[in-house]
């Protein structure tokens, strides 16, 4: 709770007019029924027209004057939550720009969704209504019953009776409350991860005709939300019943006794109407708390909920961002006994990895589906860390570079490639937003992309993504690499991304990247490919199984000799059902 409402700090004036004005508003509210005793007794009863004009026109006055501190408490307030709900959801969405992949795979992706749209909502109409009408509530309570006991003590007592039994009732509800509301929250987390599932999977979904089978999944989630949303909300609605019995027969007992003392010359009528007239200000209040505890409820719910992300930053990147003072990359890549297992998982997925590429090699990674490929390129710009052994590239210890200078100089390409909504320019300058429109154009040539480009109306302006054009598989993996060459990288990654290419575009693109300079790592299931290469590491298991030319592993791996033959065997047949 302290961490997110520390982002209203800045806002501390405006909070605290707006405060002020409620206050001034409150105040005249507690004035009023002192007024009214006044006009009655003095007036009314002993028939002064002078003293009802009298009052009656400070009362006009006053009223004017809580009117006008409603409406500027209102702007204030306004003011005040929105710019806090913002510097918040900016807060939490650069911690988790900022976090480690292994802290970002604590958070499912939904779950992190509703944290930075609902749960800030939440916490942003906490403070708005508090600050326009909640903490009035409280205080309205507390100034009538000071008020009560100025006019009349006696009297005055018989509203606090109840009070020990109400606070105890509602701090119970007001606990039983938040543990109900993370419930909810949590629900919702679900919810939104089958919609978020459901929207990017949408063309699998109507291809296996799974529509029905998805809409009665969400139905399930969206059934548990609205349960556990019922299940608090109902307990919350005891709240309202129990407080307005017990304020209603701590009114029968003022009215009665009320009456009693009148009878007994020890009270006047004034200071009865007065004292009900505060007794039911109370009452009305405490409707109020009702819907004050249901929201506090889940306004204490989601700030825990954030205080989880703003408060895990035991591996933040950013503070190991600045710069090292090394210098440029070069692209000598070393692995040294290099081990690694993901967090919380028991096994090891690479075991005792080394190998060498000097600056300007190529060398090809080879491997069954799940063994490793993808893990052990990610070791190198530090997405995850090694758990064991060492890695250096440029001749120093990845862990001594600052991870900006580590990045900058790595091109890497993902298995699936991903665009932005946005221009096919707008793709390609997020790789390097200084880069100029003639190097932007350079990587799409040797991304054998530009001609592709070049075929589209808008050319480099064509929208991609929702409302543009849906590029093929082929189209996006060029451009991704394409992406990744603006960049100049001295180590350019590519993570099997030429599975899509036609074998003639994929040979003008190895073609191009020969020229290139930079050290060159590709995972690959293609031995064609991998030949081209000036080493080639066979993965087994996360295992290095080979390791050399492509000539010394036709000769020392019997599983290269088997994928070799079985592809050479495929060859044939394709070449024979050409001829054919
Ligand atoms: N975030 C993760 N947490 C736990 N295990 C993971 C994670 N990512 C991958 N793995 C596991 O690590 C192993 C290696 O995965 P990896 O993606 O590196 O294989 P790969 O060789 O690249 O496979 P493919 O060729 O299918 O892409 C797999 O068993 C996978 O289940």
């Amino acid at each position: 709770m302290k961490t997110v409402f520390s982002y209203a700090k800045p806002y501390k004036w405006p909070i605290f007019i707006a405060l002020f004005l409620m206050l001034t508003e409150l105040s005249v509210e507690l004035i009023q029924p002192l007024l009214i005793a006044k006009i009655i007794d003095e007036g009314i009863l002993a028939e002064d027209v002078t003293v009802i004009w009298t009052w009656g026109s400070v009362m006009m006055g006053l009223a004017f004057v809580a009117f006008f501190s409603g409406v500027i408490n209102s702007y204030f307030a306004a003011h005040a939550a929105q710019s806090f709900a913002f510097d918040l959801r900016q807060a939490l969405f650069r911690q988790v720009q900022a976090f480690s992949m292994a802290t970002f795979l604590r958070f499912p992706t939904a779950g992190l969704i509703t944290r930075l749209t609902s749960d800030v909502t939440m916490v942003q109409n906490v403070l708005f209504m508090g600050l326009r009408i909640m903490m009035r509530a409280p205080l309205l309570v507390l100034g009538s019953l000071v008020m009560a006991f100025v006019v009349n003590v006696k009297l005055a007592f018989y509203l606090v009776i109840g009070a020990p039994i109400l606070l105890i009732f509602l701090f119970i509800m007001a606990r039983k409350g938040v543990g109900y509301f993370s419930n909810v929250q949590r629900r919702l987390d679900r919810v939104n991860r089958v919609i978020q599932e459901n929207l990017q999977a949408v063309r699998l979904i109507k291809a296996y005709l799974r529509g029905m089978y998805e809409a009665s999944r969400f139905s399930r989630v969206a059934d548990k939300l609205r349960h556990d949303t019922v299940k608090a909300m109902r307990m919350m609605e005891l709240i309202l019943p129990v407080l307005l019995f017990v304020m209603n027969v701590s009114l029968m007992a003022v009215l009665w006794f009320g009456a009693v003392e009148i009878g007994n010359g020890e009270a006047q009528v004034g200071e009865l109407v007065a004292i009900v007239n505060y007794a039911m200000r109370m009452t009305g209040a405490f409707s109020m708390f009702a819907f004050i505890i249901v929201a506090f409820s889940r306004a204490k719910a989601s700030a825990e909920r954030m205080e989880e992300v703003l408060v895990a930053n035991d591996d933040l990147e950013l503070n190991r961002s600045e710069s090292s003072g090394l210098s440029q990359l070069e692209g000598e890549l070393r692995f040294e006994h290099v081990s690694f297992t993901y967090p919380g998982k028991p096994e090891p997925i690479l075991d005792d990895i080394s190998f060498h590429v000097a600056p300007g090699e190529k060398l090809a990674i080879m491997g069954a589906t799940g063994s490793g490929k993808s893990t052990l390129l990610n070791l190198i710009p530090r997405i995850f860390e090694a758990t064991e052994g060492k890695i250096f590239v440029g001749g120093t210890e990845v862990n001594e570079w600052s991870l900006k200078d580590l990045r900058d100089t790595i091109g890497l390409v993902p298995q699936q490639s991903i665009l932005f909504t946005g221009s096919i320019l707008d793709n390609l300058s997020w790789g390097d937003t200084e880069a100029a429109p003639d190097e932007l154009e350079e990587a799409a040539k040797k991304a054998q992309i530009h001609e592709s480009i070049d075929l589209f109306p808008q050319k480099y302006g064509t929208r991609v993504g929702q409302k543009g054009v849906n590029l093929s598989g082929g189209q996006k993996q060029r451009l991704s690499i394409a992406r990744a060459l603006v960049r100049k990288p001295s180590i350019l990654i590519l993570d099997d991304s030429t599975s899509a290419l036609d074998v003639k575009t994929e040979m003008a693109l190895w073609e191009a990247l020969e020229k290139e300079a930079a050290t060159m790592l590709v995972v690959t299931q293609k031995v064609q490919t991998a030949k081209g290469a000036d080493r080639i590491l066979l993965l087994d298991e996360g295992k290095v199984v080979g390791y050399g030319t492509h000539a010394d592993l036709m000769r020392q791996s019997q599983l290269y000799q088997k994928i070799a033959q079985s592809q050479a065997e495929e060859e044939v047949i394709v070449d024979g059902e050409e001829h054919s």
